[in-house]
């Protein structure tokens, strides 16, 4: 994860990347936190040096992260899919939240982000009986966004990044931000941060460039500022 979140913070800075797309393996996109590492520590140890809260800096990106998953997303695995900005799945993916069976709770998000994504229901199951769900199930339930035949799923996954990528950068973070705020939010706040990044888009000349492009019937060219 400290790789990860290095790499992620280099294309964040980086003015040639315009989003990212993550994976694992076809058998697993994540197995979740280490289990072995986990086993020997004391509250005291985990409290004081706040063990694990590093996972969640990938969320202060401002570039769109695609999670491509194949195979098991559990535990902190599914986590970390959830902190991604879409995730698009293989068709043997499975998601999970099965730390109730080892004896704790989810800490990186499992029972806020999937509650917020799949509802109550849905999630208090995976929860509490720690029972994976498919990738079926998961599109249907909004937690993923496409499904892919496995061996095709990181070239779609990079062809729908490419696709964000034709648009301004720096619009497609404000919009990553506006969506990202519905999470925090109540609604008149998040209408509010809504209308302000709309009329902050005013400020930059990839609008004007966008729709002088549409009016003249011609494709944009973004400069991203
Ligand atoms: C602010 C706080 C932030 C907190 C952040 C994170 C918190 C998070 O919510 C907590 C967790 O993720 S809790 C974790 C939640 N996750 C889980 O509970 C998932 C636990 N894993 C499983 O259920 C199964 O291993 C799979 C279904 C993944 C694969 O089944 P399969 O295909 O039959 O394969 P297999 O034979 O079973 O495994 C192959 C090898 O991998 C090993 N290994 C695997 N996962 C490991 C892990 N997490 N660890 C260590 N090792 C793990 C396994 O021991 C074996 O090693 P060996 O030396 O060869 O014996």
């Amino acid at each position: 994860m400290c790789e990860l979140n290095a790499a992620l913070k280099d294309f964040d800075l980086d003015p040639e990347v315009g989003a990212v797309v993550i994976t694992g393996s076809e058998r697993a996109f994540a197995a979740g936190a280490d289990i072995k590492e986990m086993l020997p520590k004391e509250y005291s140890d985990v409290y004081k040096n706040n063990f694990l809260m590093h996972w969640a800096e990938m969320t202060n990106r401002k570039k769109p992260i695609i999670a491509a998953v194949n195979g098991y997303a559990l535990g902190g695995g599914c986590e970390v899919a959830m902190m991604c900005d879409i995730i698009y799945a293989g068709e043997k993916a499975k998601f999970g939240q099965p730390e109730i069976t080892i004896g704790t709770i989810p800490g990186a998000g499992g029972s806020q982000r999937l509650t917020k994504a799949i509802g109550k229901a849905k999630a208090m199951e995976m929860v509490l009986t720690g029972d994976p769900i498919t990738a079926q199930e998961a599109e249907k339930a909004g937690l993923v966004a496409r499904i892919y035949p496995a061996d095709q799923l990181v070239d779609e996954s990079i062809k729908k990044a490419e696709r964000i990528c034709q648009h301004s950068k720096i619009i497609v973070q404000m919009a990553k931000e506006a969506v990202n705020a519905s999470f925090e939010m109540p609604l008149r706040e998040g209408l509010k941060f809504e209308s302000r990044f709309f009329h902050q888009t005013f400020a930059t000349g990839d609008r004007k460039e966008g729709m002088g492009a549409f009016v003249e019937k011609r494709a944009p060219d973004f400069k991203d500022e």
